[in-house]
């Protein structure tokens, strides 16, 4: 179908604004966004945050119109937000979007893509920045989900373990933030490849969670007395690989419990990202010589030339029914700050996802 046929917008479930004559032709559709009104400084406010409308053009040849599904809110848009917006911008992130209206015969009407729009609830893309989902996306498995356990947080579990961490059966895996969306990935992929897994979170609900999915250790991080007497008791011989989500002084414990030759990655730091002032902290010199471990950061989209090889992995073990989800879905566009804020808090369980 091309733009402008009638019934491309009939089924619109954002009740997509749109005047027309008899036939649905497409004359204007409003888009809502969200900006960065002011820079953060320490944890974001509602204040820095500005919602906004904006009438879209006509499609020109090769161009789409998306219209946002779901949208992923992720801890990556607070430091990311200093270092590559400017105020006034529109908020960076990811969506799996529908196309409702196209000149592109690589993405018709009615297919799912996941796209970088940023916050937005109507795009037109000249279809460089969108990816079509994987082929055959089961009926039974929400959309969702490519923003999550089978996107982008779940390739950064994938290739941080099987690249960076190379895991092999048998080794001892610390992962914390273990609740969310990379975390919860990680534990259950270590446990298909035959590690033993210990896992960290902020709420007894979330280690909860954990125990349901296999991990074999899980505690609440805010309520042991010692972070350090809890890690030694799940695994009183250490630990071979440490999958770091938070950094900080969580971090300057677990470095002195790694085993000989022990393995880190450094994925996330998120107990900072809201520091006005940086952190200090001890210095790693004696533990990573004496012990002689191997410290890596990484950022997933190395790997994004990989990205169907994981995605496609990852779908298949969610078939299997080996590699579970959780997500914490908020409704409604407007609450895409509130969703924000809520997942730097600690408020998810699992991904956080809103739900237009
Ligand atoms: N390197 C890369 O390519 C990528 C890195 N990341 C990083 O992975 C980490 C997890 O991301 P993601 O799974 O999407 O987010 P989550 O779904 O895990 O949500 C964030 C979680 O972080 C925890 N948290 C928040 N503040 C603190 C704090 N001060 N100390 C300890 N934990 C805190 C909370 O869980 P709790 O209740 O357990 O404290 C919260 O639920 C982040 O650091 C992120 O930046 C993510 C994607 C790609
Ligand atoms: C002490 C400061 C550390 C700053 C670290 C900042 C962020 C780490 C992090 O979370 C990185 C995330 C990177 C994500 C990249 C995503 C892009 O490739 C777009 C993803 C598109 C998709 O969802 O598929």
């Amino acid at each position: 179908r091309e733009c402008g046929q009638a019934g491309a917008d009939a089924e619109s479930p954002t009740g997509v604004r749109i005047w027309g004559e008899k036939d649905y032709t497409l004359k204007m559709v409003v888009a809502k966004l969200w900006t960065l009104r002011k820079h953060f400084e320490g944890f974001p406010k509602k204040d820095d945050f500005e919602l906004k409308e904006e009438e879209l053009p006509e499609l020109k040849d090769g161009e789409v119109l998306l219209e946002a599904v779901f949208l992923s809110v992720d801890p990556y848009m607070r430091p990311y937000s200093k270092k590559i917006m400017k105020e006034g911008d529109i908020m960076i992130g990811t969506q799996i979007a529908r196309v409702s209206a196209s000149n592109n015969s690589k993405f018709p009407v009615g297919c799912y893509v996941v796209s970088s729009s940023g916050w937005r609830t109507h795009t037109i893309s000249d279809g460089k920045k969108i990816e079509l989902m994987l082929a055959d996306w089961p009926e039974n498995i929400s959309r969702s989900l490519g923003l999550g356990t089978v996107g982008m947080p779940g390739c950064t579990a994938y290739f941080g373990l099987l690249e960076i961490l190379q895991i092999k059966p048998g080794d001892v895996l610390l992962v914390n933030a273990a609740a969310g969306a990379v975390g919860m990935s990680v534990g259950q992929i270590a446990k298909i490849k035959g590690c033993k897994v210990i896992g960290c979170a902020g709420t007894d609900e979330k280690v909860a969670l954990l125990k349901q999915m296999g991990f074999d250790e899980a505690f609440n991080y805010k309520t042991v007395k010692s972070l350090d007497s809890a890690l030694k008791q799940a695994s009183p011989d250490g630990y071979d690989c440490y999958f770091d989500n938070v950094g900080g002084e969580f971090s300057n414990v677990v470095i002195n419990q790694m085993k000989q030759y022990g393995r880190i990655a450094v994925c996330g730091a998120i107990s900072g990202y809201n520091d006005v002032e940086p952190q200090k902290g001890a210095y790693i010199q004696a533990p990573m010589i004496f012990k002689q471990l191997r410290m890596q950061g990484f950022v997933v989209s190395t790997w994004n030339n990989r990205r169907e090889e994981s995605e496609k992995a990852l779908m298949a073990w969610v078939k299997e029914g080996k590699l579970k989800s959780k997500e914490h879905i908020t409704t409604g566009f407007e609450k895409m700050p509130d969703a924000f804020m809520g997942m730097l808090k600690g408020e998810n369980i699992g991904k956080a996802v809103v739900k237009i």
